[in-house]
């Protein structure tokens, strides 16, 4: 079922001119759990964002699905309950994004630490029973265990051992977040979601009741303004929510967001080779923890969380978070030396973290229980728990929480507009459990997961694909690849692309809105984030296959050409490094 810029300008006329059930504003991991949900229900639905769908904080976490064991140290136990549950349900409707990744946390003798030797072991059994793994579960292989320094030291010899008494290992989950967004929404797309980027809401439409009936849209592709009018509106735009809350004018009290940024920096594995994603305190009592995870041969490292105050959409990384990670790494492995100039990509996001209780009379219920904390707290003692509320006008705001708990946060949200439709419109619509929705490229037996994605690759190589491109296709199309090779078979490859890279590129732009080369090389593959090394050989390619697809001009391709540039030197920090020059 195509999903391009062919069904975005049909989509687009529907969205004018037939009246939705549902509107969902923000197309991150949030915005896109509830427009499954809502169409796998047959609602009406409308899904809009203004940038890409995952363009916001959902492209740029940490690529867990993680239940965050270090929230238990600040009693979010709700928190951890719920996401810690949601792994595996995410594993199995997302099998080729979402594989188990035991992580190794090791425990230093250290100011500010958040684990020592014994409190590791509590919250990792309580993590363990919190996700059922235990008894006769499937997942007892990946049972928690303590190493001491010895064993540790075998295990990660880079690790500094002055300090060390051990480590804890735990099972959590790898996952590839901009897919798990794009896989999602094409779903909902399945399902008859009118699913549409780039499109800007730009105001909250009220009918004579002063109930919020529609927004006004402004689309950033042509310029053009129009108003999609829907039953219910919810907004599930991220760390703008507040500002969507605003332009509610009539009924926007004040913000209840505290956004942090946080940073990642990634490394060839040559210059830091860890044997399994490791997570271990900053050292330096400001009660934050680093992860180091390995990834198609690099290593990335993350995150700071510093407080947020400028565009959302464009969060950079500064010397200062670059001087923060590079510190603590540099202690924590020694023999690494890291510098800037070892920096291959970086990326910054901002989290939506609920800060202030709702007031007056939105009415609220903790999808998944926020704590609410006060603005004294640190950042990372924020709750990572998420809000839903209902302002008096009607409009609903699911926001805050994790990447992992999204479907939980949708279920909670599909509820009430389940309630709210049955009492105020006399509309009834059944729910389906999403958790046996397999997301696009789903479609193999998530039990068998490494086996299948083998099979998979394997049937690439007998299209004609290059072992290597054909074991990528899988992992990052899933089931879909199938459809790849189809493609495959039919074309030229573009200059300074392989057939398999060509053939990939045609299948995003036809069923992925994919719009321009940042989508395809920064959300869509691994290019710009992990494969830095050949960017500059395939990225020529991409922008003249996409270029000829989309019959741009020259002022149009030298303007996607800018965007790309733009983009590939901010991630390789090249703004810092030649500062330092
Ligand atoms: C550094 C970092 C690391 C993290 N690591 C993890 C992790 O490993 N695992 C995990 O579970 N969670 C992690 N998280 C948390 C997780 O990433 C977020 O909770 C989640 O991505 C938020 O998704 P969202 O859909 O609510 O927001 P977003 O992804 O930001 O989506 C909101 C969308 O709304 C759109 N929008 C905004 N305004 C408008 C408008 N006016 N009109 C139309 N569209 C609009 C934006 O373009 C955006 O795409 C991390 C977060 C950060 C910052
Ligand atoms: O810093 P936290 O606790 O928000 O966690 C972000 C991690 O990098 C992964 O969720």
């Amino acid at each position: 079922m195509a999903f391009s810029i062919e069904t975005r300008k049909e989509e687009i006329e529907r969205l004018k001119n037939e009246k939705l059930d549902l509107l969902v504003i923000g197309g991150g991991i949030t915005g896109a759990g509830v427009a499954l949900q809502a169409s796998a229900a047959k609602m009406k639905t409308g899904l809009i964002d203004m940038q890409d769908f995952g363009g916001g904080t959902s492209s740029r976490s940490t690529r867990l699905v993680h239940g965050g064991i270090r929230y238990l140290k600040t009693f979010d136990v709700q928190v951890v309950s719920d996401t810690v549950k949601e792994r595996a349900v995410i594993q199995h409707i997302a099998p080729h994004m979402t594989q188990p990744d035991p992580m190794i946390l090791p425990i230093y003798d250290e100011p500010g630490t958040t684990f020592t030797m014994f409190s590791v072991k509590v919250a990792m059994d309580l993590y363990d029973h919190l996700a059922g793994i235990e008894g006769d579960s499937p997942l007892i292989k990946y049972a928690n265990y303590m190493m001491d320094k010895e064993e540790t030291l075998k295990r990660e010899p880079q690790l500094n051992s002055e300090n060390l008494q051990g480590a804890g290992v735990y099972l959590d989950y790898q996952n590839n977040d901009s897919r798990l967004v794009v896989e999602n929404v094409k779903k909902a797309h399945e399902l008859g979601c009118l699913a549409v980027s780039r499109l800007k809401c730009i105001a909250i439409l009220h009918n004579d009741q002063k109930q919020v009936n529609g927004v006004r849209v402004h689309d950033n592709l042509t310029g053009e303004e129009f108003e999609i009018h829907a039953d219910i509106v919810i907004n599930t735009s991220g760390p703008w929510s507040d500002l969507i809350r605003q332009e509610d004018k009539e009924v926007y009290k004040k913000p209840r967001l505290r956004p942090t940024k946080g940073v990642h920096l990634v490394v060839d594995q040559s210059r830091l080779t860890v044997p399994q994603p490791t997570y271990f305190g900053s050292g330096t009592a400001d009660g934050r923890m680093i992860f180091t995870i390995p990834r198609e041969g690099k290593t990335y490292f993350g995150t700071t969380d510093t407080d947020f105050t400028g565009d959302y959409a464009h969060p950079t990384v500064e010397q200062s978070d670059v001087d923060y990670l590079l510190n603590i790494i540099n202690k924590k492995y020694p023999a690494a030396h890291l510098t800037i100039n070892d920096i291959e990509a970086s990326w910054a996001g901002v989290r939506p973290l609920i800060e202030v209780e709702v007031e007056g009379n939105e009415a609220a219920d903790a999808a998944t229980g926020a704590s609410v904390s006060d603005s004294t707290s640190a950042p990372s003692a924020v709750s990572r728990g998420s809000s839903l509320t209902e302002a008096e006008d009607g409009l609903i705001t699911l926001a805050g929480g994790k990447l992992t708990d999204y479907r939980i946060m949708a279920n909670g949200a599909m509820k009430k507009i389940q309630q709210k439709f049955h009492d105020e419109f006399s509309k009834n619509f059944t729910l389906q459990d999403s958790a046996e929705i397999k997301v696009a490229g789903g479609d193999f037996d998530s039990d068998n997961a490494e086996a299948e994605l083998a099979r998979i690759a394997k049937d690439g190589v007998a299209a004609g694909l290059a072992a290597d491109d054909a074991k990528e296709i899988a992992n990052l199309f899933g089931s879909q690849a199938e459809q790849i090779y189809d493609y495959a078979q039919t074309i030229k490859p573009e200059k300074g692309l392989s057939i398999g890279e060509t053939a990939a590129l045609d299948y995003s732009l036809a069923e992925e809105m994919t719009l321009t080369p940042v989508d395809y090389l920064l959300r869509r593959t691994y290019h710009i984030l992990f494969k830095s090394d050949t960017l500059d050989q395939v990225k020529n390619g991409v922008i003249k296959h996409m270029s000829d697809y989309y019959g741009w001009d020259k002022a149009q391709r030298e303007q996607y050409e800018n965007e790309l540039e733009d983009e590939i030197a901010e991630s390789r920090l090249e703004g810092l490094k030649s500062k330092r020059k």
